[in-house]
């Protein structure tokens, strides 16, 4: 089976995945039995094309690269321009949308009406969008189960790093108490930069917005709430608690100077922002906090766009997973196995 995707939104992931798709295409067909096609884009600006067909990705990405519009690729029999996000959810002949417009940290809008009409219209949807996982996860699987299509959002956590699939597929059967970690790569980058290179923060922030790692509007990751977005993915999904935004405590890097970092190296500690959520007999109790930690703490050693997380179990005791936060392919990674996940499903059931 061919898998047809139709992406919303084509910025630094969405063409981190479509070159994925285009440099694997062999080696998943070989390897996972696994064939996609991409059937539309639709993105704000960047204009929006559909082939039912199928377009081709290197002259998508070509034609991106050399014009700035997708709407500029050559015309074919059956191609449609112009299609909203909505239109291309609802009427192309994609059997998965790839949601990759920007995360909204107040309403998690348009997203999450995305993940309906999907849903709604029986299609997957696989995303990196962190806004509809937060803000309606319950709402969301529900409407997803009752359409019996899947929703994969691995990438919402820790990029491409399986911070979720790891405890929900191999810890299964452990209680999780507590999570902990850095789970920002633009802030850890930063303050990576400030203290190992003596750079201002206005230009370590550049150097992470140039490299791809940051939010549209960074101040989501320099104050600190695209980690209390993540927190509150873990605990719902992971924790199976229903935590909301508005009960994470939060504070981000943006009032760090040198010379706070200066002041704690001579203490023998270095300046994190770290998220911790635990459970207590109420429910969990979350923060995410600029903390001075020691230099033998686990999370003092991980360094730029690095994330990590330590899962507290009654069975195994802690266990610490390490990897990509951010980036362009290793977030396009996160999709990947999302839609490989799919595809086994379906070869699982039709076994
Ligand atoms: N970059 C990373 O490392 C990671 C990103 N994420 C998340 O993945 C998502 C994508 O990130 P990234 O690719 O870096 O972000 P970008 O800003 O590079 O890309 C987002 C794209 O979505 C487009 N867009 C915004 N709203 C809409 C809409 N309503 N319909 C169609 N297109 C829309 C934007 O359009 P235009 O700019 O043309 O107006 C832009 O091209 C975000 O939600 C982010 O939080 C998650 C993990 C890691
Ligand atoms: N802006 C985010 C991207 C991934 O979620 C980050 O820096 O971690």
């Amino acid at each position: 089976m061919v898998h047809k995707l139709a992406f919303i939104g084509f910025g630094v992931v969405g063409q981190g995945l479509a070159e994925i798709l285009h440099h694997k295409k062999e080696a998943l067909k070989r390897d996972e039995n696994f064939e996609a096609q991409i059937v539309a884009i639709s993105d704000f600006m960047k204009g929006s094309i559909y082939q039912p067909n199928g377009l081709d990705i290197e002259l998508v990405l070509k034609t991106l690269k050399e014009t700035g519009n997708l709407e500029n690729y050559p015309e074919t029999t059956g191609l449609i321009k112009g299609w909203d996000s909505i239109t291309t959810i609802c009427e192309s002949n994609a059997d998965t949308i790839i949601e990759v417009s920007y995360t909204d940290v107040k309403t998690g809008q348009p997203a999450i009406n995305h993940c309906k009409s999907a849903f709604e219209h029986g299609k997957n949807v696989v995303m990196t969008n962190k806004g509809p996982v937060a803000l309606a996860y319950k709402e969301l699987s529900e409407i997803a189960e009752q359409h019996g299509v899947s929703w994969g959002f691995e990438g919402t956590v820790m990029s491409g790093t399986p911070a979720l699939r790891m405890p929900n597929a191999t810890l299964a059967g452990n209680d999780i108490t507590e999570i902990r970690g850095i789970l920002n790569g633009t802030t850890n980058y930063i303050l990576t930069k400030m203290e190992n290179e003596g750079v201002t923060y206005e230009e370590a922030l550049k150097e992470a917005q140039a490299l791809g790692y940051a939010e549209a509007d960074p101040t989501s990751d320099v104050e600190g709430y695209d980690a209390r977005y993540k927190i509150v993915i873990l605990s719902n999904y992971v924790m199976k608690a229903p935590l909301t935004v508005e009960e994470v405590s939060c504070t981000g890097i943006s009032s760090i100077t040198a010379k706070d970092i200066e002041e704690a190296k001579i203490e023998g500690k270095r300046w994190k922002l770290i998220a911790t959520a635990r459970k207590d007999q109420t429910g969990v109790i979350a923060s995410i906090a600029l903390e001075k930690v020691d230099l033998d703490d686990p999370l003092a050693s991980i360094s730029g766009a690095t994330n990590a997380i330590t899962y507290e179990t009654d069975l195994l005791g802690a266990v610490t997973l390490s990897g990509a936060g951010a980036g362009k392919v290793e977030t396009g990674f996160s999709l990947l196995i999302d839609l490989i996940t799919i595809a086994r499903q379906k070869q699982t059931v039709k076994l």
